[in-house]
């Protein structure tokens, strides 16, 4: 039985309609052992022959049998196992893989086998040592003569253990000495007792082998055996073969992007400069967020939450119930709070203090002849965050808290705290019992200054039940305009308020309730939304990355043409190319993130630092979300840039591949 036995093997080149025959009916049979050499004249079609034995071509007619068995052309995966696990291609012009070491040449094709990492690398060093290139294997391609390149492509082609060693032209670019030296080699390797077929145009290559055809017009013209095959090795152990691993890829992928480090540096730094943007953006967003946050939660309580009266009766949102605010600005007769109201709201669970409040008209403040004109005078809750009191302590029976601003107005900027256990006169516009305009005079005692906040603007205070008497003994309206509440929790705030906001009087929403959240979030909302815009205008960047990555990829297709041929030639199927390139991209991507954090790690702490200074408050703060989301996109943006580029490379005809310069 044969090993291999072509059978009637027809191929046809067509330009346009015009049908060339190349190979006009091949039936030929050959052996392990043997060392043939097939000549011919040129443009005989013996690389055609040679690359339909080689598994390359799948576009003839007849019938290629190894071992008896037929190889179906038309099954693209029992072609690539035969490339890989059968047969080893020498070329004339060597076919290295310029960007690999003489080492990882010989590797790529080991990657390709079932030996383990350390026995791929033993074997490709004695290979290498075969064929006396042991002090070269950190040397690249172009750094070897012509005869120790084709001594690599012979380590590599015998690397995955082939029954068949396909040699075109092998010794057509060597001088004398190199050529006798590869023609041992090759004796040596059919001596071996593997089947070793060349293609050549010498004579003397030729009679170094055990049987030369003869290739004339397309058919055998003569096949002389010029001695018997060389006997069978069965000692060997066959090295089994197996798909490219994973890992191989990405190696390669690496080096490749290491090869080329200049070019990819720029390509990994214009595409993290649109990911470090939409950081940074986002980063300041919640830098943003959160400063606000802090400067109302350093004003209120964020448990609190303010209840007012619901005049229209319908139930409000949080947005509504600020705009009611207005209201009560212009009609305050409208937002008095009876006592129906406030029982109601002091039976309401998951409270820990209810407590009816004033938030009175305009008022004036005068302490030995000077005055000071305000408006919004309130009565003291529990809503008060303990930092807005800067001085003393807060209002207690007939006392008074007022603000920074007003203690200066009256006693000095050096002074004013001096005006703490001091008598002021207060006059409060309010309305009377008949809701016409009346004054609330009284004489209280300075118990502390408030601060001011960029968010609460300045608030001056009564102890609520001294000023309900005040009220009173002036005639003046004595119902509370709104009640803050307390939840217990941070948790059941949001719980409360929608309690409250349900309850019904008389059928109607009896209440609007504002929570501290609810202010934050409308204000947040604006601001996440104004660095939502700004990260997605930033992201417009990363299109350009995109395509800055496609055109790399497309470059990179272009350039690596050859070695995808060898490659599939070697045995890799088209999906391990477009994994290769897949590869590349991603990395390309990956390093892109990793840059673009280092920047905006470095350019976040210079801008936090310039700022602290003013606000007290790390403005740009990027989180583990915001990582990860860069790290996601400049994947996902390098995986869409390669999709096209890696399909086109893997579609490569590899013939025409081999054959690109
Ligand atoms: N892709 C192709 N499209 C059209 N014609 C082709 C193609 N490849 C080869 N041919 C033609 O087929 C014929 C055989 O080519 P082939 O390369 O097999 O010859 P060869 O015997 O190897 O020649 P040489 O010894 O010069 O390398 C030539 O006439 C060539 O022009």
């Amino acid at each position: 039985m044969s090993l291999l036995k072509l059978s009637n093997v027809h191929k046809s080149y067509f330009l346009g309609k015009e049908e060339s025959k190349v190979l006009k009916g091949i039936n030929l049979e050959f052996n392990s052992g043997e060392f043939v050499s097939i000549l011919g004249e040129s443009g005989g079609g013996k690389s055609t022959l040679m690359n339909i034995i080689g598994g390359l071509d799948r576009e003839f007619s007849g019938e290629l049998l190894l071992n008896n068995e037929k190889l179906d052309h038309k099954k693209e995966k029992q072609l690539d196992n035969y490339r890989r696990g059968t047969i080893g291609y020498i070329y004339q012009s060597y076919n290295l893989i310029t960007h690999l070491t003489v080492l990882e040449n010989v590797l790529v094709s080991l990657d390709m086998t079932s030996l383990s990492h350390s026995e791929r690398i033993q074997r490709a060093k004695e290979l290498l040592e075969q064929v006396g290139l042991s002090e070269h294997l950190k040397k690249h391609p172009n750094q070897l003569s012509g005869g120790q390149k084709q001594r690599v492509a012979i380590a590599r082609a015998l690397a995955s253990d082939p029954e068949i060693i396909l040699a075109d032209e092998p010794t057509g670019a060597l001088d004398s000495k190199n050529t006798q030296e590869v023609l041992t080699i090759l004796k040596k390797i059919a001596k071996d007792g593997k089947l070793v077929i060349a293609v050549t145009h010498s004579q003397e290559v030729a009679n170094h082998g055990t049987r030369i055809i003869h290739l004339v017009d397309g058919k055998i013209d003569s096949d002389v055996h010029l001695g018997e095959p060389y006997a069978e090795n069965n000692n060997s152990q066959k090295i089994e073969s197996r798909p490219l691993r994973a890992g191989a890829s990405y190696r390669s992928a690496f080096k490749h992007l290491l090869y080329n480090f200049k070019q990819n540096s720029l390509i990994v730094i214009g595409t993290a400069i649109g990911i470090f943007a939409v950081l940074l953006f986002s980063g300041l967003g919640n830098g943003i967020n959160s400063y606000i946050q802090d400067q109302v939660n350093s004003l209120a309580n964020p448990r609190s939450m303010t209840v007012m009266s619901n005049p229209g009766g319908k139930k409000l949102s949080n947005t509504q119930a600020q705009q009611s605010m207005q209201e009560f600005n212009q009609d305050p007769t409208k937002f008095f709070i009876s006592d129906k109201q406030l029982s109601k709201i002091n039976k309401t669970k998951g409270t820990t203090s209810v407590e009816p409040g004033y938030q009175l008209g305009t008022y004036s403040l005068s302490y030995n002849g000077n005055n000071s004109n305000s408006s919004g005078i309130q009565s003291y809750t529990k809503a008060f965050a303990d930092s807005i009191l800067k001085n003393g302590n807060w209002p207690k029976g007939k006392q008074i808290a007022i603000s920074k601003e007003q203690a200066v107005a009256l006693l000095g900027n050096n002074n004013y705290r001096s005006l703490i256990g001091k008598n002021v006169s207060v006059v409060i516009n309010w309305l009377s019992s008949e809701n016409t305009p009346v004054q609330v005079k009284a004489d209280l005692k300075v118990s502390g200054i408030t601060g001011s906040s960029s968010v609460g603007g300045q608030v001056t205070l009564l102890n609520y039940s001294a000023l309900r008497s005040l009220l009173k003994d002036a005639g003046a309206r004595t119902e509370p305009n709104f009640i803050s509440v307390n939840a217990k929790s941070l948790d059941n705030v949001n719980k409360v308020a929608n309690n409250i906001r349900n309850q019904k009087i008389d059928g109607k929403n009896a209440f609007a309730v504002m929570t501290v959240g609810d202010i934050l979030n409308t204000v947040n909302t604006y601001v996440s939304l104004a660095s939502t815009v700004l990260a997605a205008i930033a992201g417009i960047s990363l299109i350009v990355s995109v395509l800055m990555i496609v055109v790399t990829m497309y470059m990179s297709v272009a350039e690596r043409t050859k070695e995808i041929g060898i490659l599939r030639a070697l045995g890799e199927r088209k999906k391990d190319i477009r994994r290769l390139f897949t590869a590349e991209s991603l990395m390309i991507g990956f390093f892109s993130a990793i840059f673009a954090l280092l920047i905006a790690w470095i350019v976040s702490a210079i801008l936090n630092h310039a700022i602290y200074g003013l606000i007290k408050f790390n403005i740009v703060q990027i989180n583990l979300s915001n990582v990860v989301f860069a790290i996601l996109v400049s994947l996902f943006i390098s995986l869409i840039a390669a999709l096209l580029p890696a399909r086109k490379a893997s579609r490569l005809n590899p013939i025409e591949a081999l054959s690109a310069e």
